[in-house]
């Protein structure tokens, strides 16, 4: 885990969005197309801002989602709404968009499309939850065993969040860690701790405990107080 300390949040969300651009714009070199996930929530509105200013060739990158809510793109709580309107503008505007939820009433349809169809992801950013939920992989939900199960064959899974509002598809473990780098956005204090906690405890109680300790991929934690 490489640790990235910055004064504010929006320091941290302009550097985020330098080093995922640089990281897109080199893998571009050496292939045809490049996916990115990308977290969701209320934080990375500065960061998808600042990135979507970028000059790279977005037309060959694919932006999809790390976690979904099942609620129309148009619902305050959508992800895909939140990346479509402050990310997929400006130089991003011509990045190809893979949503995880397309039919909110039917997520089976979407999760054997997602096992069928989701591009392979090089990069991922994630948020985390004060909980240590990574994507929708929460704590205290029933199928967050199943998302963490390294030999899970699925793409993604359907999680009922007891404690947070809605039905989600979140991508799994194995589908993450899928990917050659990964980067971590947080902020406070709380969240910080969270984090390095995770560095000495493999545990459910914190599912971004196994992001933290997985050794297949470099993770990248940007953090501001
Ligand atoms: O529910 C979710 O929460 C986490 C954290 O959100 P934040 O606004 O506290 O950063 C987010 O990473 C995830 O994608 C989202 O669906």
């Amino acid at each position: 885990m490489y640790w990235h300390t910055f004064h504010t949040t929006d320091d941290a969300a302009q550097a985020l969005a330098r080093a995922v651009a640089a990281e897109l714009s080199k893998r571009l070199e050496t292939q045809e197309r490049v996916t990115v996930a990308m977290p969701g929530g209320r934080s990375p509105v500065a960061f998808f801002e600042a990135l979507s200013c970028e000059t790279l060739d977005w037309s060959r990158v694919t932006v999809t989602l790390v976690d979904d809510r099942l609620v129309d793109e148009s619902h305050e709580d959508s992800n895909a709404g939140l990346v479509r309107r402050h990310l997929l503008q400006n130089q991003a505007a011509a990045a190809a968009f893979w949503p995880l939820v397309t039919e909110p009433s039917n997520p089976k349809a979407d999760i054997a499309r997602l096992d069928k169809e989701l591009p392979e992801i090089d990069l991922v950013v994630f948020g985390m939850g004060e909980d240590g939920h990574a994507g929708s992989l929460f704590p205290d939900a029933p199928e967050t065993d199943e998302g963490l199960a390294e030999n899970n064959p699925h793409a993604a899974i359907i999680v009922t969040p007891p404690n947070a509002p809605h039905q989600r598809i979140t991508l799994t473990l194995a589908r993450l860690l899928t990917a050659e780098k990964l980067y971590l956005a947080i902020q406070g204090r709380a969240k910080a701790k969270i984090v390095q906690a995770s560095g000495w405890a493999l545990t459910g109680r914190w599912p971004i405990s196994y992001f933290v300790q997985q050794a297949k991929a470099p993770l990248e934690v940007y953090w501001a107080p």
